[in-house]
Protein backbone atom coordinates (compact mmCIF):
# COMPACT_ATOMS: atom_id res chain seq x y z
CA UNK A 1 0.00 0.00 0.00
CA UNK A 2 1.06 3.43 -0.57
CA UNK A 3 2.29 4.86 2.22
CA UNK A 4 1.96 8.70 2.65
CA UNK A 5 5.60 9.73 4.53
CA UNK A 6 7.16 7.78 1.43
CA UNK A 7 5.60 9.38 -1.50
CA UNK A 8 7.96 12.06 -3.21
CA UNK A 9 5.95 14.69 -4.90
CA UNK A 10 6.81 17.11 -7.87
CA UNK A 11 5.71 21.07 -7.08
CA UNK A 12 3.17 19.91 -9.56
CA UNK A 13 1.72 17.04 -7.24
CA UNK A 14 2.53 18.75 -4.44
CA UNK A 15 0.23 21.87 -5.40
CA UNK A 16 -2.79 19.32 -6.55
CA UNK A 17 -2.08 17.66 -3.20
CA UNK A 18 -2.75 20.83 -0.87
CA UNK A 19 -5.95 22.03 -3.57
CA UNK A 20 -7.27 18.71 -2.81
CA UNK A 21 -6.73 19.18 1.82
CA UNK A 22 -8.15 23.05 0.82
CA UNK A 23 -11.08 21.29 -1.04
CA UNK A 24 -11.94 19.51 2.13
CA UNK A 25 -12.60 22.67 4.36
CA UNK A 26 -8.61 23.56 4.80
CA UNK A 27 -7.38 26.78 3.78
CA UNK A 28 -3.88 28.38 3.19
CA UNK A 29 -3.64 29.92 6.09
CA UNK A 30 -4.47 26.90 8.36
CA UNK A 31 -1.56 24.75 6.27
CA UNK A 32 0.61 27.30 6.49
CA UNK A 33 -0.16 27.90 10.37
CA UNK A 34 0.73 23.88 10.68
CA UNK A 35 3.89 23.39 8.45
CA UNK A 36 5.13 26.86 10.19
CA UNK A 37 4.55 25.37 14.14
CA UNK A 38 6.03 21.99 13.07
CA UNK A 39 8.97 23.65 11.50
CA UNK A 40 9.26 25.81 14.84
CA UNK A 41 9.49 22.65 17.03
CA UNK A 42 12.31 21.16 15.36
CA UNK A 43 13.91 24.44 15.04
CA UNK A 44 13.38 24.93 18.69
CA UNK A 45 14.93 21.54 20.06
CA UNK A 46 17.91 22.46 17.56
CA UNK A 47 18.05 26.19 19.11
CA UNK A 48 17.80 25.17 22.78
CA UNK A 49 17.86 28.70 23.68
CA UNK A 50 20.19 30.44 20.88
CA UNK A 51 19.20 33.14 19.13
CA UNK A 52 17.50 32.72 15.29
CA UNK A 53 17.74 34.63 12.56
CA UNK A 54 14.51 33.93 9.71
CA UNK A 55 15.08 34.96 5.93
CA UNK A 56 11.61 35.47 4.58
CA UNK A 57 11.25 35.56 1.30
CA UNK A 58 8.06 36.80 -0.60
CA UNK A 59 5.96 34.03 -1.36
CA UNK A 60 4.62 30.91 1.28
CA UNK A 61 7.94 29.74 2.20
CA UNK A 62 8.94 33.29 3.54
CA UNK A 63 5.24 32.71 4.85
CA UNK A 64 6.25 29.87 6.74
CA UNK A 65 9.11 32.15 7.88
CA UNK A 66 7.03 34.57 9.93
CA UNK A 67 4.74 31.46 11.62
CA UNK A 68 8.05 30.18 13.04
CA UNK A 69 9.45 33.96 14.11
CA UNK A 70 5.90 34.14 16.28
CA UNK A 71 5.69 30.64 17.30
CA UNK A 72 9.22 30.82 18.67
CA UNK A 73 9.36 34.34 19.67
CA UNK A 74 6.01 33.11 22.34
CA UNK A 75 7.97 30.49 23.39
CA UNK A 76 10.70 33.24 25.11
CA UNK A 77 13.63 32.60 22.00
CA UNK A 78 15.48 35.89 20.92
CA UNK A 79 14.15 36.25 16.76
CA UNK A 80 15.43 38.22 14.24
CA UNK A 81 13.73 38.39 10.77
CA UNK A 82 15.92 39.67 7.35
CA UNK A 83 12.99 40.29 4.51
CA UNK A 84 14.71 41.21 1.55
CA UNK A 85 11.33 41.30 -0.17
CA UNK A 86 7.94 42.17 1.07
CA UNK A 87 5.26 39.35 1.18
CA UNK A 88 3.73 39.02 -2.08
CA UNK A 89 1.21 36.39 -1.57
CA UNK A 90 -1.94 36.71 0.73
CA UNK A 91 -1.27 33.76 3.63
CA UNK A 92 2.58 35.25 3.56
CA UNK A 93 0.71 38.68 4.30
CA UNK A 94 -1.03 37.24 6.67
CA UNK A 95 1.88 35.88 8.57
CA UNK A 96 3.48 38.80 8.81
CA UNK A 97 0.96 40.76 10.31
CA UNK A 98 0.07 38.33 12.68
CA UNK A 99 3.71 38.34 13.87
CA UNK A 100 3.62 41.78 13.80
CA UNK A 101 7.10 42.64 14.02
CA UNK A 102 9.81 44.66 12.45
CA UNK A 103 12.29 43.09 10.38
CA UNK A 104 15.85 43.96 10.37
CA UNK A 105 18.72 44.47 7.92
CA UNK A 106 20.83 41.88 9.25
CA UNK A 107 21.64 39.68 12.25
CA UNK A 108 24.41 37.67 13.87
CA UNK A 109 22.11 35.25 15.88
CA UNK A 110 23.20 31.00 16.36
CA UNK A 111 20.99 29.56 14.20
CA UNK A 112 20.03 30.77 10.78
CA UNK A 113 16.31 29.55 9.03
CA UNK A 114 16.46 30.07 5.33
CA UNK A 115 12.63 30.17 4.84
CA UNK A 116 13.63 32.74 1.24
CA UNK A 117 11.84 30.59 -1.63
CA UNK A 118 10.43 27.17 -1.03
CA UNK A 119 8.71 25.00 -3.88
CA UNK A 120 8.01 28.34 -6.12
CA UNK A 121 11.76 28.80 -6.47
CA UNK A 122 11.76 28.89 -10.63
CA UNK A 123 14.92 31.07 -11.54
CA UNK A 124 18.27 31.44 -9.95
CA UNK A 125 18.49 33.90 -6.95
CA UNK A 126 20.02 37.69 -7.71
CA UNK A 127 23.90 38.06 -6.75
CA UNK A 128 22.39 40.56 -4.04
CA UNK A 129 19.95 37.56 -2.55
CA UNK A 130 22.29 34.87 -2.81
CA UNK A 131 24.54 37.59 -1.09
CA UNK A 132 22.62 38.36 1.78
CA UNK A 133 22.05 34.82 2.06
CA UNK A 134 25.63 33.71 2.06
CA UNK A 135 26.45 36.27 4.58
CA UNK A 136 23.83 35.28 7.12
CA UNK A 137 24.84 31.53 6.73
CA UNK A 138 28.30 32.15 7.27
CA UNK A 139 27.49 34.19 10.51
CA UNK A 140 25.48 31.31 12.34
CA UNK A 141 26.81 27.79 13.17
CA UNK A 142 23.69 25.72 12.73
CA UNK A 143 21.32 26.62 9.68
CA UNK A 144 18.31 24.91 8.77
CA UNK A 145 16.50 25.22 5.14
CA UNK A 146 12.55 24.74 5.44
CA UNK A 147 11.71 22.70 3.26
CA UNK A 148 14.13 23.52 0.65
CA UNK A 149 17.27 25.04 1.12
CA UNK A 150 16.64 28.21 -1.23
CA UNK A 151 18.39 28.15 -4.58
CA UNK A 152 17.67 24.33 -5.08
CA UNK A 153 15.38 23.49 -7.94
CA UNK A 154 12.65 20.89 -6.76
CA UNK A 155 11.90 18.67 -9.23
CA UNK A 156 15.26 18.26 -10.51
CA UNK A 157 17.37 18.43 -7.52
CA UNK A 158 19.88 20.93 -9.32
CA UNK A 159 21.62 24.41 -7.71
CA UNK A 160 20.42 27.13 -9.48
CA UNK A 161 23.60 29.11 -8.21
CA UNK A 162 26.85 28.43 -6.85
CA UNK A 163 28.19 28.15 -3.71
CA UNK A 164 24.89 27.62 -1.73
CA UNK A 165 25.23 27.18 1.97
CA UNK A 166 25.47 23.89 3.64
CA UNK A 167 22.38 22.99 5.90
CA UNK A 168 22.85 21.28 9.42
CA UNK A 169 18.66 20.57 8.79
CA UNK A 170 16.23 20.45 6.27
CA UNK A 171 12.94 20.51 7.17
CA UNK A 172 10.15 18.87 4.34
CA UNK A 173 6.98 20.16 4.55
CA UNK A 174 3.84 18.16 4.00
CA UNK A 175 5.83 15.66 1.83
CA UNK A 176 9.15 15.07 0.08
CA UNK A 177 10.36 16.54 -3.02
CA UNK A 178 12.30 14.97 -5.71
CA UNK A 179 14.97 17.42 -4.56
CA UNK A 180 15.08 15.82 -1.18
CA UNK A 181 16.64 12.76 -2.84
CA UNK A 182 18.70 13.60 -5.54
CA UNK A 183 21.94 14.57 -5.94
CA UNK A 184 23.37 17.39 -5.81
CA UNK A 185 20.95 19.28 -3.68
CA UNK A 186 20.69 16.34 -1.25
CA UNK A 187 24.56 16.77 -0.40
CA UNK A 188 23.76 20.37 0.55
CA UNK A 189 20.59 19.49 2.99
CA UNK A 190 22.32 17.92 6.14
CA UNK A 191 19.82 16.09 8.19
CA UNK A 192 16.78 15.41 6.37
CA UNK A 193 13.12 15.70 8.25
CA UNK A 194 9.77 15.54 7.26
CA UNK A 195 6.42 17.21 8.64
CA UNK A 196 3.02 15.81 8.16
CA UNK A 197 0.72 18.37 7.38
CA UNK A 198 -1.86 15.74 6.16
CA UNK A 199 -1.08 15.14 2.60
CA UNK A 200 -2.64 11.96 1.27
CA UNK A 201 -1.58 9.31 -0.65
CA UNK A 202 -0.96 10.62 -4.36
CA UNK A 203 -1.29 8.27 -7.29
CA UNK A 204 2.02 7.55 -9.50
CA UNK A 205 4.26 9.56 -7.01
CA UNK A 206 7.57 8.09 -6.57
CA UNK A 207 8.30 5.95 -3.56
CA UNK A 208 11.20 5.75 -1.20
CA UNK A 209 12.77 2.02 -1.53
CA UNK A 210 10.70 -0.26 1.50
CA UNK A 211 13.16 -1.36 3.92
CA UNK A 212 14.11 -4.53 2.45
CA UNK A 213 12.69 -7.89 4.78
CA UNK A 214 14.90 -10.96 4.53
CA UNK A 215 14.43 -14.39 6.00
CA UNK A 216 16.76 -17.09 6.64
CA UNK A 217 16.58 -20.31 3.74
CA UNK A 218 13.96 -22.40 4.34
CA UNK A 219 14.31 -25.68 6.68
CA UNK A 220 14.30 -27.59 4.06
CA UNK A 221 16.06 -25.16 1.59
CA UNK A 222 19.54 -26.30 -0.19
CA UNK A 223 22.11 -24.88 -2.32
CA UNK A 224 20.34 -25.15 -5.84
CA UNK A 225 16.78 -23.97 -3.91
CA UNK A 226 18.38 -21.07 -2.90
CA UNK A 227 19.59 -19.42 -6.04
CA UNK A 228 22.20 -20.24 -8.62
CA UNK A 229 24.41 -17.29 -9.17
CA UNK A 230 26.50 -17.69 -12.51
CA UNK A 231 29.10 -14.54 -13.27
CA UNK A 232 30.29 -14.60 -16.81
CA UNK A 233 33.80 -12.73 -16.79
CA UNK A 234 36.35 -11.67 -18.75
CA UNK A 235 39.75 -10.67 -19.24
CA UNK A 236 39.96 -8.91 -15.95
CA UNK A 237 40.02 -11.25 -12.89
CA UNK A 238 39.29 -9.09 -10.00
CA UNK A 239 35.91 -7.61 -10.76
CA UNK A 240 34.36 -10.99 -11.52
CA UNK A 241 35.70 -12.44 -8.51
CA UNK A 242 34.37 -9.26 -6.26
CA UNK A 243 30.88 -9.87 -7.79
CA UNK A 244 31.33 -13.03 -6.90
CA UNK A 245 31.86 -13.35 -3.19
CA UNK A 246 29.42 -10.53 -3.09
CA UNK A 247 26.84 -13.07 -4.49
CA UNK A 248 27.66 -15.79 -2.15
CA UNK A 249 26.86 -13.35 1.19
CA UNK A 250 23.71 -12.36 -1.17
CA UNK A 251 21.67 -15.29 -0.15
CA UNK A 252 22.28 -17.47 -2.96
CA UNK A 253 23.60 -21.06 -2.15
CA UNK A 254 25.82 -21.68 -5.15
CA UNK A 255 27.81 -19.20 -7.37
CA UNK A 256 29.80 -20.02 -10.37
CA UNK A 257 32.41 -18.01 -11.79
CA UNK A 258 33.04 -18.37 -15.65
CA UNK A 259 36.52 -16.65 -16.56
CA UNK A 260 39.32 -17.66 -18.91
CA UNK A 261 42.10 -17.86 -16.07
CA UNK A 262 43.58 -19.86 -13.61
CA UNK A 263 43.68 -18.42 -10.15
CA UNK A 264 45.99 -20.02 -7.94
CA UNK A 265 44.20 -18.20 -4.58
CA UNK A 266 40.33 -18.17 -5.59
CA UNK A 267 38.52 -19.11 -2.33
CA UNK A 268 38.20 -22.74 -2.41
CA UNK A 269 34.44 -22.30 -1.89
CA UNK A 270 34.04 -20.60 -4.81
CA UNK A 271 32.76 -22.52 -8.15
CA UNK A 272 35.57 -21.87 -11.30
CA UNK A 273 34.72 -22.63 -14.48
CA UNK A 274 38.36 -21.88 -16.41
CA UNK A 275 37.42 -22.36 -19.89
CA UNK A 276 35.41 -19.29 -19.46
CA UNK A 277 32.48 -21.10 -22.12
CA UNK A 278 29.78 -19.12 -21.87
CA UNK A 279 27.74 -21.34 -23.53
CA UNK A 280 28.46 -24.37 -21.14
CA UNK A 281 26.99 -21.69 -18.47
CA UNK A 282 24.14 -20.35 -20.07
CA UNK A 283 22.59 -24.07 -20.58
CA UNK A 284 22.85 -25.14 -17.13
CA UNK A 285 19.30 -25.26 -16.37
CA UNK A 286 19.38 -25.08 -12.29
CA UNK A 287 20.69 -20.81 -13.31
CA UNK A 288 18.57 -18.33 -11.32
CA UNK A 289 20.24 -15.81 -12.25
CA UNK A 290 23.43 -14.51 -14.17
CA UNK A 291 25.57 -11.08 -14.10
CA UNK A 292 27.31 -10.76 -17.05
CA UNK A 293 29.94 -7.24 -17.22
CA UNK A 294 32.35 -6.76 -13.99
CA UNK A 295 35.59 -7.50 -15.64
CA UNK A 296 34.40 -8.48 -19.02
CA UNK A 297 36.33 -6.46 -21.27
CA UNK A 298 35.11 -5.01 -24.36
CA UNK A 299 36.92 -7.34 -27.13
CA UNK A 300 35.14 -9.62 -29.44
CA UNK A 301 34.66 -12.12 -27.80
CA UNK A 302 32.94 -10.13 -24.98
CA UNK A 303 30.56 -8.86 -27.16
CA UNK A 304 29.99 -12.43 -28.34
CA UNK A 305 29.33 -13.69 -24.82
CA UNK A 306 26.91 -10.64 -24.39
CA UNK A 307 25.11 -11.60 -27.47
CA UNK A 308 24.36 -15.12 -26.25
CA UNK A 309 23.75 -14.61 -22.84
CA UNK A 310 21.09 -11.84 -24.04
CA UNK A 311 19.70 -14.60 -25.76
CA UNK A 312 19.42 -16.94 -23.04
CA UNK A 313 16.45 -15.77 -21.39
CA UNK A 314 17.83 -16.30 -17.95
CA UNK A 315 17.29 -13.42 -15.56
CA UNK A 316 20.27 -10.91 -16.09
CA UNK A 317 21.87 -8.07 -14.04
CA UNK A 318 24.34 -5.87 -16.87
CA UNK A 319 26.71 -4.17 -15.51
CA UNK A 320 30.11 -2.50 -16.46
CA UNK A 321 31.79 -3.44 -19.78
CA UNK A 322 28.13 -4.83 -20.79
CA UNK A 323 26.67 -1.63 -20.64
CA UNK A 324 29.51 -0.13 -22.92
CA UNK A 325 28.52 -3.14 -25.53
CA UNK A 326 25.13 -2.72 -25.73
CA UNK A 327 23.53 -1.86 -28.64
CA UNK A 328 19.88 -1.73 -29.51
CA UNK A 329 20.23 -4.40 -32.42
CA UNK A 330 21.39 -7.37 -29.98
CA UNK A 331 18.28 -9.26 -29.44
CA UNK A 332 17.31 -9.23 -25.49
CA UNK A 333 15.46 -12.49 -24.82
CA UNK A 334 13.17 -11.03 -21.83
CA UNK A 335 14.15 -7.64 -20.84
CA UNK A 336 11.67 -7.63 -18.12
CA UNK A 337 13.70 -9.87 -16.46
CA UNK A 338 16.92 -7.74 -17.43
CA UNK A 339 18.37 -5.43 -14.49
CA UNK A 340 20.79 -3.09 -15.84
CA UNK A 341 23.32 -1.05 -13.08
CA UNK A 342 25.15 2.25 -15.18
CA UNK A 343 26.98 4.62 -12.80
CA UNK A 344 25.93 7.97 -14.57
CA UNK A 345 29.15 7.77 -17.21
CA UNK A 346 27.52 4.58 -18.12
CA UNK A 347 24.01 6.01 -18.28
CA UNK A 348 24.98 8.40 -20.63
CA UNK A 349 26.81 6.21 -22.97
CA UNK A 350 23.68 3.69 -22.75
CA UNK A 351 21.30 6.76 -23.41
CA UNK A 352 23.39 7.66 -26.73
CA UNK A 353 24.07 4.66 -28.06
CA UNK A 354 20.03 4.21 -27.74
CA UNK A 355 19.17 7.95 -29.09
CA UNK A 356 17.85 8.91 -25.89
CA UNK A 357 18.17 12.66 -25.19
CA UNK A 358 17.36 13.62 -22.02
CA UNK A 359 17.98 15.77 -19.18
CA UNK A 360 18.93 14.68 -15.55
CA UNK A 361 19.20 10.84 -13.92
CA UNK A 362 15.83 10.37 -13.37
CA UNK A 363 14.69 11.45 -17.01
CA UNK A 364 17.43 9.33 -18.64
CA UNK A 365 16.58 6.25 -16.71
CA UNK A 366 12.94 6.37 -17.07
CA UNK A 367 13.18 6.96 -21.02
CA UNK A 368 15.89 3.90 -20.77
CA UNK A 369 13.53 1.70 -18.98
CA UNK A 370 10.57 3.03 -21.80
CA UNK A 371 13.03 2.28 -24.79
CA UNK A 372 14.51 -1.08 -23.51
CA UNK A 373 12.02 -2.90 -21.52
CA UNK A 374 14.88 -3.55 -18.71
CA UNK A 375 14.89 -2.71 -15.38
CA UNK A 376 17.18 0.15 -14.51
CA UNK A 377 19.30 1.03 -11.72
CA UNK A 378 20.96 4.57 -11.93
CA UNK A 379 23.36 3.87 -9.56
CA UNK A 380 25.80 6.65 -7.72
CA UNK A 381 25.69 9.00 -4.30
CA UNK A 382 21.95 9.25 -5.01
CA UNK A 383 20.60 5.59 -6.56
CA UNK A 384 17.34 5.87 -9.14
CA UNK A 385 15.30 2.65 -9.83
CA UNK A 386 12.85 2.36 -12.50
CA UNK A 387 11.12 -0.65 -14.05
CA UNK A 388 7.34 -1.75 -14.14
CA UNK A 389 6.91 -1.74 -10.33
CA UNK A 390 7.47 2.45 -10.07
CA UNK A 391 10.38 4.74 -9.82
CA UNK A 392 12.24 4.46 -6.22
CA UNK A 393 14.42 6.18 -4.51
CA UNK A 394 16.82 6.01 -1.70
CA UNK A 395 18.16 6.85 1.24
CA UNK A 396 21.89 8.87 0.62
CA UNK A 397 24.46 6.21 1.12
CA UNK A 398 28.05 6.45 2.65
CA UNK A 399 30.53 8.52 0.37
CA UNK A 400 33.24 5.89 0.88
CA UNK A 401 31.57 3.96 -1.24
CA UNK A 402 33.69 5.98 -4.32
CA UNK A 403 35.94 3.51 -4.22
CA UNK A 404 36.64 1.16 -7.09
CA UNK A 405 35.16 -2.06 -7.14
CA UNK A 406 32.32 -1.31 -4.75
CA UNK A 407 29.65 -1.43 -8.19
CA UNK A 408 31.29 -5.06 -9.00
CA UNK A 409 29.73 -5.86 -5.65
CA UNK A 410 26.32 -4.35 -6.15
CA UNK A 411 26.05 -5.86 -8.95
CA UNK A 412 27.06 -9.69 -7.48
CA UNK A 413 24.21 -8.50 -4.89
CA UNK A 414 21.52 -8.20 -7.34
CA UNK A 415 22.74 -10.92 -9.36
CA UNK A 416 22.05 -13.03 -6.46
CA UNK A 417 18.83 -11.47 -4.82
CA UNK A 418 17.57 -12.38 -7.80
CA UNK A 419 18.83 -16.09 -8.46
CA UNK A 420 17.03 -16.22 -5.17
CA UNK A 421 13.83 -15.27 -6.74
CA UNK A 422 13.48 -11.99 -6.69
CA UNK A 423 12.49 -10.02 -9.54
CA UNK A 424 14.66 -7.52 -11.43
CA UNK A 425 13.29 -4.33 -9.39
CA UNK A 426 12.74 -5.87 -6.08
CA UNK A 427 16.40 -7.65 -5.77
CA UNK A 428 17.90 -3.67 -7.01
CA UNK A 429 15.83 -2.27 -4.16
CA UNK A 430 17.26 -5.08 -1.80
CA UNK A 431 20.68 -4.99 -2.90
CA UNK A 432 21.37 -1.38 -2.98
CA UNK A 433 20.09 -1.36 0.88
CA UNK A 434 22.72 -4.16 1.63
CA UNK A 435 25.31 -2.35 -0.22
CA UNK A 436 24.65 0.70 1.92
CA UNK A 437 24.46 -1.35 5.41
CA UNK A 438 27.75 -2.68 4.29
CA UNK A 439 29.12 0.54 4.02
CA UNK A 440 27.89 1.85 6.64
CA UNK A 441 29.03 -0.90 8.75
CA UNK A 442 32.41 -0.96 6.90
CA UNK A 443 33.36 2.53 8.41
CA UNK A 444 35.78 4.77 6.56
CA UNK A 445 38.43 4.21 3.90
CA UNK A 446 37.17 0.61 3.59
CA UNK A 447 38.44 -1.60 0.40
CA UNK A 448 35.65 -3.23 -2.06
CA UNK A 449 37.00 -6.63 -0.31
CA UNK A 450 36.37 -5.36 2.98
CA UNK A 451 32.78 -3.64 1.79
CA UNK A 452 31.76 -7.78 0.38
CA UNK A 453 33.37 -9.17 4.46
CA UNK A 454 30.43 -6.48 5.66
CA UNK A 455 28.26 -7.91 3.66
CA UNK A 456 27.11 -10.47 6.57
CA UNK A 457 26.14 -8.32 9.27
CA UNK A 458 24.53 -5.84 6.92
CA UNK A 459 22.56 -8.82 5.55
CA UNK A 460 21.74 -9.65 9.49
CA UNK A 461 20.16 -5.99 10.00
CA UNK A 462 17.32 -7.07 7.57
CA UNK A 463 16.36 -10.54 9.14
N1 LIG B 1 2.08 23.17 -0.62
C1 LIG B 1 1.58 23.21 0.61
O1 LIG B 1 0.69 22.47 0.96
C2 LIG B 1 2.14 24.13 1.59
C3 LIG B 1 3.22 24.96 1.26
N2 LIG B 1 3.79 25.76 2.13
C4 LIG B 1 4.99 26.53 1.81
O2 LIG B 1 4.82 27.24 0.62
C5 LIG B 1 5.97 27.09 -0.20
C6 LIG B 1 5.60 27.32 -1.61
O3 LIG B 1 5.11 28.61 -1.66
P1 LIG B 1 5.10 29.46 -2.99
O4 LIG B 1 4.46 28.66 -4.06
O5 LIG B 1 4.52 30.76 -2.66
O6 LIG B 1 6.62 29.54 -3.37
P2 LIG B 1 7.91 30.22 -2.68
O7 LIG B 1 9.00 29.25 -2.83
O8 LIG B 1 7.62 30.72 -1.33
O9 LIG B 1 8.27 31.48 -3.60
C7 LIG B 1 7.44 31.94 -4.60
C8 LIG B 1 7.66 33.41 -4.80
O10 LIG B 1 9.03 33.67 -5.02
C9 LIG B 1 9.21 34.28 -6.29
N3 LIG B 1 10.47 33.79 -6.82
C10 LIG B 1 10.79 32.55 -7.22
N4 LIG B 1 12.08 32.47 -7.54
C11 LIG B 1 12.60 33.71 -7.35
C12 LIG B 1 13.89 34.25 -7.51
N5 LIG B 1 14.91 33.53 -7.91
N6 LIG B 1 14.07 35.55 -7.22
C13 LIG B 1 13.03 36.31 -6.80
N7 LIG B 1 11.78 35.84 -6.64
C14 LIG B 1 11.58 34.56 -6.91
C15 LIG B 1 8.01 33.94 -7.06
O11 LIG B 1 7.84 34.91 -8.01
P3 LIG B 1 7.60 34.59 -9.56
O12 LIG B 1 8.36 33.34 -9.91
O13 LIG B 1 6.14 34.38 -9.65
O14 LIG B 1 8.11 35.77 -10.23
C16 LIG B 1 6.95 33.94 -5.98
O15 LIG B 1 6.55 35.26 -5.69
C17 LIG B 1 6.45 25.70 0.12
O16 LIG B 1 7.79 25.48 -0.22
C18 LIG B 1 6.21 25.65 1.62
O17 LIG B 1 7.30 26.25 2.28
C19 LIG B 1 3.26 25.83 3.51
O18 LIG B 1 3.20 27.13 3.91
C20 LIG B 1 1.85 25.33 3.65
C21 LIG B 1 1.55 24.13 2.94
K1 LIG C 1 13.75 27.61 2.06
Amino acid sequence: MTQAADQILTVAQMQAAEQALIDNGETVESLMERAGAGAADWIWRLAAGRPVTILCGPGNNGGDGYVIARVLQERGLSISVVAPMEPGSEAAKTARDTWGGQPVDTAHGEVFVDCLFGTGQSRPLSNELVGTMRTLAASHNLRVAVDLPSGVDSDSGALLNDNLPEYTLTIALGAWKRAHWLMPAMAVMGERRLFDIGVGPVEDAIQLARRPGLSPPDADAHKYSRGLVGIAGGDMAGAGILAARAAQHGGAGYVKLSSPHSHPDLPADLVHDDSGDIASLVSDERMGALLIGPGLGQTDTARRKLTEVLKSGIALVLDADALTLLRPEMEIAFPGTVLATPHEGELDRLCKAFGIVAEGKLAKAAALHESTGMTVLAKGPDNVLVGNEGTRFFPPTSSWLSAAGTGDVLAGLAASRMAGGRSAFHAAEEAVQIHAEAARIAGPAFSAVELVNAIPAAYAQFL
